[in-house]
């Protein structure tokens, strides 16, 4: 009998004429299904007798045979279970009575899932043992399920720190200019593969401590990521302080980033005033628009950064540095050194975990997701209801060059909210909007489609001009949700028809860039 096999009663067995009458023979039928159903689902199995002697293997487990450095069935089988199998824990089984339904065996073979039964007969004597290879190789096999439990695990990790961060910044009062983390990455709304890519990159990037470049076009989320990045950093404790140095006059900035001494010059403030650098003292200091830093800033930037102090105007003293820099731009930095605008050797100090944050039009397909989350925002902002956009509201939406990238989206959706009779947002009303704002809207693109990427509309080309690896795990997610779907979901024949295997489909849908 097999150890935990159903003991089923008469009296709870429904009348069937092809289920035996007599317990005895339910059981024994159980037992041999059950059996049968193992030997053919695992990867392969064999059985023991008291002594640990091999008495028989089946097809699957032979396959093994090799990797175990057995010749042939005739140097397993009568052979005990610890001479031709190393590390196995069989004896235990045979010993105790106890089944192990699942553990983990290495051995010259590789790593197996294994589950150990032992047999019992009527008396419950122990008279042998089932040993079953459930997954060959599980460190590559199980990958896919061990990424995707690690990526949701993080994902509940960011969501739980957005919790404690607004909490807090709720318990201090703290508003708009304070000194934590407003957003997480669980704020940076995309599942498309170019969003996927960045979150992926500064997410790697928070957890090392060096200096992020974040650079990408206006209103594509550079500050966002700056403060996702800190709030899931080691210094998430410690302060985020963001400048923007295209907010502050030349003649101010020096004094706002590394701080005046005390009555360090006339007119200054008797008390002195600190800076933006000691300010985030063990957090993250923010560089917004750091492409427009003046050169004699510059120097001084480089100075600090280079030796690790600070020097506060007027002052002789310097200040060691605990913070993290992140920088951000939408300017072309490189281009900029080219022509001597911007320190070559700045560059360089900054450009350590560069980021390139995508526009919007190169990943068009998460633009329901976010006209969703944006017009949620606007709606409990102003108290009023979350107005439905069309589906050609949303196609027209998704079809659109955006060069103010989600800025200038956020600005359209609340133009929109507030202008829509009732709460139905159509295209009519965007067009009109857009054209308002001196825009020609552009064509609409299908967002109804599983395929909608940011290829379509008549600024296509500049898709191109993107890394190519981008635009290749771009194209193999059109071709997996194609497939899909033509298939009607069936991984089997979307892996057959694409020509991979399906560890690598599952894969794919786990991780997709
Ligand atoms: N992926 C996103 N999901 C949700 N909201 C976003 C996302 N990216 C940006 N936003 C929103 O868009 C607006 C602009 O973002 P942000 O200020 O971070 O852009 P930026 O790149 O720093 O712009 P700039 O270069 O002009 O300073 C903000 O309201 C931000 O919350």
């Amino acid at each position: 009998m097999v150890a935990g096999a159903p003991v089923v009663s008469r009296a709870t067995l429904p009348p069937s004429s092809s289920l035996p009458q007599d317990g005895q023979s339910i059981r024994e039928l159980a037992a041999r299904s059950m059996f049968g159903l193992f030997s053919s689902m695992s990867q392969g199995m064999f059985l023991v007798d008291k002594t640990g002697r091999i008495v028989w293997v089946n097809e699957g487990y032979k396959s093994f045979l090799p990797r175990l450095g057995v010749a042939s069935v005739d140097d397993f089988v009568g052979h005990m279970v610890e001479e031709v199998i190393p590390n196995t824990q069989m004896r235990q089984v045979l010993e105790t009575g106890k089944p192990v339904f699942l553990d983990l065996l290495a051995n010259r073979a590789g790593n197996f899932v294994v589950s150990r039964i032992p047999l019992l007969d009527d008396d419950g004597a122990i008279i042998g043992a089932i040993g079953m290879v459930l997954v060959d190789q599980p460190e590559t096999t199980l990958q896919p399920l061990i990424r995707k439990f690690s990526l949701l695990q993080r994902e509940l990790d960011d969501a739980r720190r957005e919790l404690a961060v607004r909490r807090l910044a709720s318990l201090e009062g703290v508003q708009e200019g304070g000194r934590r983390a407003k957003y997480t990455f669980a704020s940076y709304v995309g599942a498309s593969p170019a969003a996927t890519e960045v979150k992926r990159q500064a997410r790697r990037a928070a957890y090392s401590g060096s200096t992020v470049l974040l650079l990408g076009e206006t209103g594509t989320g550079k500050e966002l990521l700056a403060h996702a990045i800190h709030a899931t950093s080691q210094r998430s404790g410690g302060p985020f302080v963001g400048v923007n140095i295209a907010a502050i006059p030349d003649t101010l900035l020096e004094a706002e980033l590394f701080g005046v001494a005390p009555g360090a010059f006339t007119g200054a403030d008797k008390r002195g005033r600190d800076g933006k650098f000691r300010l985030a003292h063990g957090g993250t200091l923010f560089l917004d628009e750091i492409g427009d830093m003046p050169a004699t800033v510059q120097a001084k930037l480089l100075r600090a950064l280079q030796e690790g102090e600070i020097e506060p105007l007027g002052s002789n003293q310097l200040i060691p540095l605990d913070l993290r820099i992140v920088a951000a731009t939408s300017r072309d930095l490189h281009a900029m050194v080219r022509s001597g605008a911007f320190r070559e050797d700045l560059f360089y100090r900054l450009h350590v975990l560069p980021i390139r944050v995508p526009p919007l039009r190169e990943r068009r397909s998460d633009i329901p997701a976010l006209v969703d989350v944006l017009a949620e925002e606007i709606a409990a902002r102003g108290a009023g209801g979350v107005p439905e956009f069309t589906a050609d509201a949303l196609d027209l939406l998704a079809g659109q060059t955006w060069r103010g990238n989600i800025r200038e989206l956020r600005n359209v959706i609340e133009q929109a909210s507030m202008r829509c009779d009732g709460l139905s947002v159509d295209a009519q009303l965007l067009s009109a909007i857009l054209r308002e704002a001196g825009v020609e809207p552009s064509a609409p693109v299908s967002t109804a489609s599983q395929g909608l990427h940011a290829g379509r509309a008549q600024d296509d080309d500049q898709l191109l001009l993107r890394p190519l690896a981008e635009q290749v795990a771009e194209l193999e997610q059109r071709a997996i949700a194609a497939s899909l779907k033509a298939n009607k979901g069936n991984k089997l024949a979307t892996a057959r028809q694409l020509g991979i295997s399906r560890a690598t489909l599952y894969e794919r849908l786990v991780n997709p860039v």
